[in-house]
């Protein structure tokens, strides 16, 4: 079912870039400027979520996950339901820098833009999640592991429902392109990124242990 709002205009508008190739900056969501500051209380943090999932589907309208065929926004929003589901977390920062955790590092999103839409917060916690894909990927895992112990305690609980997301994912479907020996690297490199985060939330640490141990490793 389309909305429309009171001048019955269909929400979301579509632009010219909505049938553009490939994951964009170009999308300014119409209401933004209209909400952004003027909300009070559990409102307010309504909005900041809700405002965070519109934002990353958005950004992540064009990319699928490696199965290629599942949307990419799965992903971080299945991310923000673990921590509501499973971990128990329902700050509001934390939870719309679950659903922001990977625009920055995978569209064209920048860490300015995320300032500017959802303040200090949301942005230092999407700071740290982001990876910088211009180095090489074998510097970007090793620093996975140097950097998640020094993270925030919301930087952590992303950081870990994201891995225990990743990890059921390899469990129900192989990327494309991976061989059993990939799945299991993943494996063991999430275990050591895992464990500098000891400490932070049992129940994502036990749903990992679970889903580590099922490997067999
Ligand atoms: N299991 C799985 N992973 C997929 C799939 N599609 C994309 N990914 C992403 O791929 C990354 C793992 O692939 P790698 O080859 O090890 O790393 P790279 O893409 O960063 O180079 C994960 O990122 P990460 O750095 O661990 O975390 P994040 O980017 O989600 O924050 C994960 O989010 C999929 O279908 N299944």
């Amino acid at each position: 079912m389309t909305e429309k709002s009171q001048n019955n205009e269909v929400y979301p508008k579509l632009t010219e870039n909505d049938s553009e190739k490939g994951a964009g900056v170009d999308e300014k969501p119409p209401a933004y400027e209209k909400t952004h500051g003027k909300l009070f209380g559990e409102v307010a943090d309504w909005n900041l979520v809700m405002k965070a999932a519109d934002f990353a589907a958005r950004r992540h309208r064009h990319q699928k996950r490696k199965d290629n065929v599942t949307p990419y926004i799965n992903h971080p929003l299945g991310v923000a339901y673990i921590l509501t589901s499973e971990a128990n977390v329902f700050d509001p920062v934390t939870l719309a820098s679950a659903v922001l955790h990977d625009v920055v590092e995978d569209t064209k999103t920048t860490l300015e833009e995320i300032l500017a839409e959802f303040g200090q917060e949301v942005h230092d916690v999407v700071k740290e999640c982001s990876d910088d894909k211009t180095l090489p990927k074998a510097e970007r895992k090793q620093l996975q592991i140097q950097n998640s112990g020094k993270h925030s305690h919301r930087a952590k609980l992303v950081h870990l429902a994201d891995k225990l997301y990743n990890l059921r994912d390899l469990e129900r479907k192989t990327p494309i392109g991976w061989d059993k020996k990939r799945v299991n690297e993943y494996f063991q490199w999430s275990r050591l990124v895992i464990g500098e985060m000891k400490g932070t939330n049992s129940a994502l640490e036990c749903a990992l242990d679970d889903v580590i141990n099922r490997r067999n490793l």
